[in-house]
């Protein structure tokens, strides 16, 4: 096997005293398999490496034999004493995702052929000895590309670049000898990324290019700590922005307002036929009032507000949903509501239901705050969260400027829409599901905890009758698309694992517009985890791997296809919440889980988590 060879010399030429790669030998027994060598990973079949990781080794000589391996995915090199030939090109690994060569006697060129890793996500080749110029248009062309490392060389010349970085969101040339003007697409990083390159100018440093070419090496290597001189264009071009984003705004609030103003006009129009609205005195004796026509019903913890406060406010458009269309509406006050429009309510008796829905109280839940209803109108008030959903933090604005959800943040997530969906499921009697929860259901508060809306609105309202795919369905539903017998607890649970896998993935529900990415994850080995699954915008160490590799294996157990082998919501709270305070859970736990499961057919039955035993296992 030409890779298993490759591997040979390059141990051969890194390790010539056999100190570190001991494991590497090429002696026939099973257990020297290659795949089976310290820092290697190979393919499902065995027959090719994926990964190679080898960090901190001590490793010395040239890699080049390295560039055999052309299936690699992943190669991490860092702090050894490599080196590379001066003709070295990237060109084989055009498989390669995660390029780690920092902190080695890396010199010479930067290597060619590096336009053909299209697959690239993250290069580092900082801390090394390059020379020469920094090829920055082939690198800003990779259309996955997300981290660019080069600080620490010797690289020359200057940062020309064009067009528009859709991925990039980190870049660092800092302690290099660059020169002129930082590119206009690059300004957007920090100070930090350029610093220490004492011929390079221009914002976000504070030297100023001042118009003349700065290959002379004349200005000073500390940067002047006295603000860029102002440059009548740019602010002209700054202001018109400014102005363009306001009028924008403006006009989709006004949109939105005049949307909502059309849909309260039934009721508005009621209100006005001279019959004067008792609300408020209705209101002062237990927060209840019924009219003529409708009525408004507050719940404890609501801003005291009557459908004329509604009426008067403005309102922005947020979205159209299954059962209605959602509006941020701002009161004169200052205070700002949610306000869902219902489309369409099934003939069961709503108010005593809507009652006990707001009666529910939970830190990880979108309370409902109180209700409008009459005749033909249906109107539900909410908080407004003004740190927006999940799924706008997820996938929202990808592009550049865009501060990356750490590994902590997404981990609470996860745990608070676990929580939220298992006081849920065991509020009122066990008899409460959500059948709508997505990551643009769970929404976030300013403590950062994920609060699940909509809550069970799925048991009184209509949501349109083509049950598509959207990924988050359970498959029992989309069979059964007529069919809603089907809809359980455990189809929440389903839609819970979905989420955590675009936690997991930062990939969307319906993966590239038509793969499931509970589907997809699925048949993705476990091997290829790492490199496929993991969001490449997650920082990764031993840690944090692990604990993303537990996450995934909860995630799995949710998306199993037959329900009793789903765990209860409560369970994956605390299996998640292992995984916060203990860095892993249990691997017998998760047997466990799934043995109780599928010994029952309630779906309301709940595992002993103290049953359990106590003994940890890492994945
Ligand atoms: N309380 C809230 N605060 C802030 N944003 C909210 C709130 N409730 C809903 N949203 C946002 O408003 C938008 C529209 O919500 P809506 O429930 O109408 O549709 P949806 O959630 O996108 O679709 P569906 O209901 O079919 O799942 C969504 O982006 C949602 O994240």
């Amino acid at each position: 096997n030409p890779d298993f060879e490759a591997l040979l010399q390059f141990k051969k030429s890194s390790d010539p005293f056999n100190k570190t790669l001991i494991s590497w030998s090429n002696s026939s027994s099973s257990s020297s398999s290659p795949c089976s060598w310290i820092g290697v990973t190979c393919n499902n079949e065995r027959t090719r490496i994926t990964q190679l990781v080898l960090e901190n080794q001590n490793l010395t000589g040239s890699i080049e034999v390295l560039s055999q391996l052309t299936e690699l995915r992943q190669l991490s090199l860092k702090y050894n004493n490599l080196s590379i030939p001066k003709d070295f090109s990237f060109s084989p690994w055009r498989n390669m995702k995660l390029l780690y060569l920092s902190h080695n006697q890396f010199s010479g060129k930067f290597p060619s052929g590096i336009s053909e890793l299209h697959r690239l996500h993250r290069i580092d080749l900082s801390y090394n000895q390059f020379t020469g110029e920094i090829p920055l248009p082939e690198l800003i062309q990779l259309p996955n590309l997300l981290t660019i490392r080069l600080e620490m060389n010797s690289f020359t010349g200057s940062l020309s670049a064009i067009g528009s970085i859709s991925s990039l969101i980190e870049f660092n040339v800092s302690r290099n000898d660059l020169e002129g003007e930082i590119p206009e697409v690059l300004r957007y990083f920090q100070d930090s990324s350029f610093e220490g390159n004492k011929n390079l100018c221009g914002e976000p440093l504070l030297n100023d290019c001042g118009g003349e070419s700065q290959s002379g090496g004349q200005i000073d290597p500390i940067p002047v700590l006295v603000p860029p001189k102002p440059k009548k264009a740019k602010k002209l071009s700054k202001k018109a922005l400014i102005l363009i984003t306001i009028s924008y705004v403006g006009l989709i609030i006004l949109m939105g307002f005049l949307g909502f103003l059309l849909c309260m006009k039934k009721f508005s129009k009621k209100q006005s036929n001279g019959k004067q609205s008792n609300e408020k005195k209705k209101k002062s004796s237990g927060f209840e009032g019924k009219e003529e026509e409708g009525m408004m019903v507050l719940f404890n913890g609501c801003l005291d507000l009557s459908v004329d406060d509604l009426l008067k406010s403005s309102a922005e458009l947020l979205g159209k949903g299954s059962f209605g269309t959602t509006y941020k509406v701002m009161m004169n006050n200052g205070y700002s509501v949610v306000v869902k429009r219902i489309r369409e309510r099934k003939k069961t008796e709503i108010d005593g239901f809507l009652k006990e829905i707001g009666g529910l109280r939970h830190k990880n839940l979108s309370s409902l705050r109180g209700y409008y209803s009459s005749k033909g109108e249906l109107l539900l008030i909410y908080d407004y969260f003004s740190n927006g959903s999940l799924y706008s933090l997820l996938h929202g604005n990808r592009g550049p400027g865009r501060t990356p959800l750490d590994w902590g943040t997404r981990l609470k997530f996860a745990s608070g829409v676990a929580e939220g969906l298992a006081f849920l499921h065991l509020a009122n009697d066990c008899k409460l599901s959500h059948g709508n929860l997505t990551s643009a259901n769970v929404v976030i508060d300013r403590e950062n905890n994920a609060c699940i809306a909509d809550t069970a609105l799925c048991h009184i309202f209509v949501a349109p009758a083509n049950v598509a795919n959207n990924g988050y369905k359970a498959p029992e539903l989309i069979y059964n698309a007529h069919n809603y017998r089907k809809l359980s607890q455990k189809c929440d649970v389903y839609s819970l694992g979905v989420i955590l896998l675009e936690i997991l993935s930062g990939k969307m529900a319906v993966y590239e517009g038509e793969t499931s990415l509970a589907k997809w994850v699925q048949c993705v080995g476990k091997e290829e985890w790492e490199s496929e699954v993991f969001d490449f915008e997650l920082s990764r160490d031993k840690v944090t791997v692990g604990e993303m590799v537990c996450l995934l294996q909860i995630a799995l157990l949710c998306v199993a296809q037959i329900p009793n082998d789903r765990p209860n919501a409560s369970v994956v709270h605390k299996m998640i919440e292992d995984i916060k305070t203990k860095g892993r859970i249990s691997a017998t736990f998760i047997h466990k889980a799934n043995a109780n499961n599928h010994s029952t057919d309630s779906s309301h039955s709940e595992l002993s988590y103290g049953a359990l035993p106590t003994q940890h296992t890492s994945f």
